[in-house]
């Protein structure tokens, strides 16, 4: 099976859920079989090429949008139908925040903040002068990477217990990123909160997630621990005169011009690498994060 999903348990209490999630616009398929969950505390980075639906994914995840087929909870509650107690529990950053561009940081923290039993108001504050923005300007002045740091700001000040970002660096400079991701293993190592964010950039996900989900083709190719990748896949190289011995089950697959063949491979059950790892003149290597990445949606 080309595909190694981590099965779902039935928990009530799982920050997020989908199962069997299918989805597209007009005619064509985005998302296909989807199953999977935010375990309790962890940090689960979601990657995927451009289009690959991951935004797709959480806003169906977060009921944003009713999907064709499939479940989607929130804490254990139907995610189309959140009560507003569970809305209070978590925070979410679009890809490109628009909303309320005619409030300034500090008006939209003082309106936002109603909302929030859990509001951290000196947190919004001194957040917004280290991350040196201008708390009265309009928001929909501000470049599209002020923009993005006043959403993270206001998702983080809420305290929530599940945070969402979907490509939450995209606009940020280094720096930025870096605190972002600081605050981020912070956030889930102090107070345990789950978080759920899609990124294109590896070494984000390496620097911060424990768990790594791999969208493909509208696929979740594999739902793992990132610190597992090494140890699980490889990539298996064969001359051309071995490459009719090559497995079928595989996750990436890639013929060179003199006829061989590069293979991602995961090792079975029993942690023992295809049978064709072992024939003459094959060859096994290491795979990083970011090969297994390119290897395997390049
Ligand atoms: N409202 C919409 N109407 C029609 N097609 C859409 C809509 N939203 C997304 N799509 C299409 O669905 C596919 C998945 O889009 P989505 O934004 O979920 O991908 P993504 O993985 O988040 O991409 P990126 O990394 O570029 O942000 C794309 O082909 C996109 O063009």
């Amino acid at each position: 099976m080309n595909a190694v999903l981590r099965s779902i348990h039935d928990n009530d209490t799982a920050p997020l859920a989908v199962r069997g999630l299918s989805h597209g616009y007009e005619d064509s398929a985005v998302l296909s079989g989807v199953d999977l969950a935010l375990e309790p505390g962890n940090v689960l980075g979601l990657i995927g090429r451009n289009g690959a639906g991951k935004s797709t994914l959480i806003r169906a995840m977060l009921g944003l949008l009713p999907p064709r087929t499939g479940e989607c909870t929130v804490f254990g509650e139907p995610a189309l139908k959140l009560s507003d107690r569970t809305k209070a529990r978590m925070a979410y950053v679009p890809q490109q925040p628009e909303a309320l561009a005619w409030l300034t940081a500090r008006q939209m923290f003082d309106y936002v903040g109603r909302f929030y039993p859990t509001w951290d108001a000196a947190f919004a504050k001194t957040t917004l002068e280290r991350w040196q923005i201008a708390p009265d300007k309009l928001l929909g002045k501000l470049s599209p990477g002020e923009r993005q740091r006043v959403d993270l700001i206001r998702a983080l000040a809420s305290r929530p217990e599940l945070l969402v970002l979907d490509e939450p660096a995209a606009a940020l400079d280094p720096v930025a990123r870096r605190e972002l991701l600081r605050e981020i293993a912070l956030r889930a190592g102090e107070a345990g909160t789950s978080v759920l964010f899609s990124t294109h950039i590896v070494s984000d996900l390496e620097r911060v997630a424990s768990d790594i989900a791999f969208l493909h083709d509208g696929k979740l190719l594999l739902h793992c621990a990132v610190d597992e990748t090494k140890e699980r896949f490889a990539r298996l190289w064969m001359p051309a005169a071995m490459s009719a011995a090559a497995p079928s089950a595989v996750l990436g697959r890639h013929r060179h011009d003199d006829g061989s063949l590069s293979l991602v491979v995961e090792r079975d059950a029993n942690g023992r690498w295809p049978e064709a790892s072992r024939l003459p003149g094959v060859r096994l290597d290491a795979l990083g994060l970011e090969d297994l990445f390119v290897e395997i949606a390049g």
